[in-house]
């Protein structure tokens, strides 16, 4: 249901695969990029790492989430990869979240669509049989967060401007239950109550204590931390964590998988809000004017 629905998406979005690089890198892997999404392999270590690469603030339009899922796909598909590192080729931002363009001023249809890619990726990320790592090399706000949240293991560069969470509440809309459900299993209830209805963007320091990442490094460490990360993870038989990993997060994907539809015309109709509408409006203003 999940991949056909996503296929869907994919069709729609008419993302063009041939615009796609396929080449061999040295150590004979496929490597395989699309124009916003770059995955440097390493096949023998069994890793990819992605590069997120939407400038400026690698937001999630539709284009890129539709070219992430492939990536993710084509990646799952592959047995050369155990891990995956997510990581950002934008400099100081790991993801600005949900692109606000796609959910301002366009019709009911279009935000349907926008709606199934973001269950799409978020499904494919926290089900994804491989390890993932995320190496957050920038600002993570709301749906960057998310991402974030699905991976199985959270680096964190130094730098106080580097802060992550689930924002929404600032921008006058709400987290949906399941980026809700899936900051809840990361930081636990009583947190992650205060954190969303606040809007909480954690600084480094802080985002640790809270756990909503696990580590904190100088930022020239995080690659290599998150490849020692990565063995420490990989040195576990596959089909062991792999079935452990479903059993722990299961539960939380299916709540979402049996209403995904009822989920997404709750978006619909809470987003085309005259009032909501405003608010984004608002919101996208301010981060314009913010420069000048
Ligand atoms: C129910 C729904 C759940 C929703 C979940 C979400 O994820 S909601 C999302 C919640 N997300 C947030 O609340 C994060 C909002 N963003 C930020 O806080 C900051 O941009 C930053 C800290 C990520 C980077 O700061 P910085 O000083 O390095 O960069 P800058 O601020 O100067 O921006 C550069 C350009 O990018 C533009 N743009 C930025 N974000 C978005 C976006 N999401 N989309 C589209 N565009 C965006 C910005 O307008 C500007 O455009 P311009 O003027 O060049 O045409």
């Amino acid at each position: 249901m999940a991949l056909l629905a996503g296929r869907t998406v994919l069709l729609r979005a008419g993302v063009r695969l041939g615009a796609e690089a396929a080449t061999r890198g040295g150590n004979g892997a496929r490597r395989f990029a699309s124009h916003r999404v770059l995955v440097e392999p390493d096949a023998a270590a069994g890793i990819a790492t992605i590069k997120l690469k939407n400038p400026p603030v690698n937001s999630l339009s539709l284009e890129f989430l539709t070219e992430l899922i492939i990536c993710l796909e084509k990646l799952e598909n592959d047995k050369t990869f155990r891990g995956i590192i997510l990581t950002s080729d934008c400099p100081g931002i790991f993801s600005a979240g949900l692109d606000l363009r796609e959910m301002c001023g366009k019709n009911p249809a279009h935000y349907a669509e926008y709606w199934r890619a973001v269950q799409e990726i978020w499904l494919k990320l926290y089900l994804s049989n491989m390890v993932l790592v995320a190496a957050i090399n920038g600002a993570s706000p709301a749906g960057g967060c998310l991402m974030a949240l699905t991976c199985d293991y959270r680096v964190l560069a130094d730098n106080p401007r580097y802060r992550i969470g689930l924002n929404e509440t600032l921008l006058g809309i709400i987290a949906p239950f399941w980026f809700k459900d899936n900051l809840v299993n990361t930081i636990g209830h009583r947190a992650a109550d205060r954190a969303l209805q606040l809007g909480l963007l954690f600084p480094p320091t802080e985002a640790l204590q809270v756990g909503m990442v696990d580590q904190v490094v100088p930022e020239d460490q995080i690659h290599s931390t998150a490849l020692s990360v990565m063995s420490q993870w990989l040195a576990i038989p596959d089909h062991a964590r792999q079935l452990t990993k479903s059993m722990m997060r299961k539960a939380t994907a299916d709540h979402l998988i049996k209403q995904r539809e009822a989920d997404i015309q709750n978006f619909v109709s809470f987003i085309s809000k005259d009032s909501i509408q405003k608010s984004l409006q608002v919101y996208l203003e301010k981060l314009k004017q913010k420069k000048h």
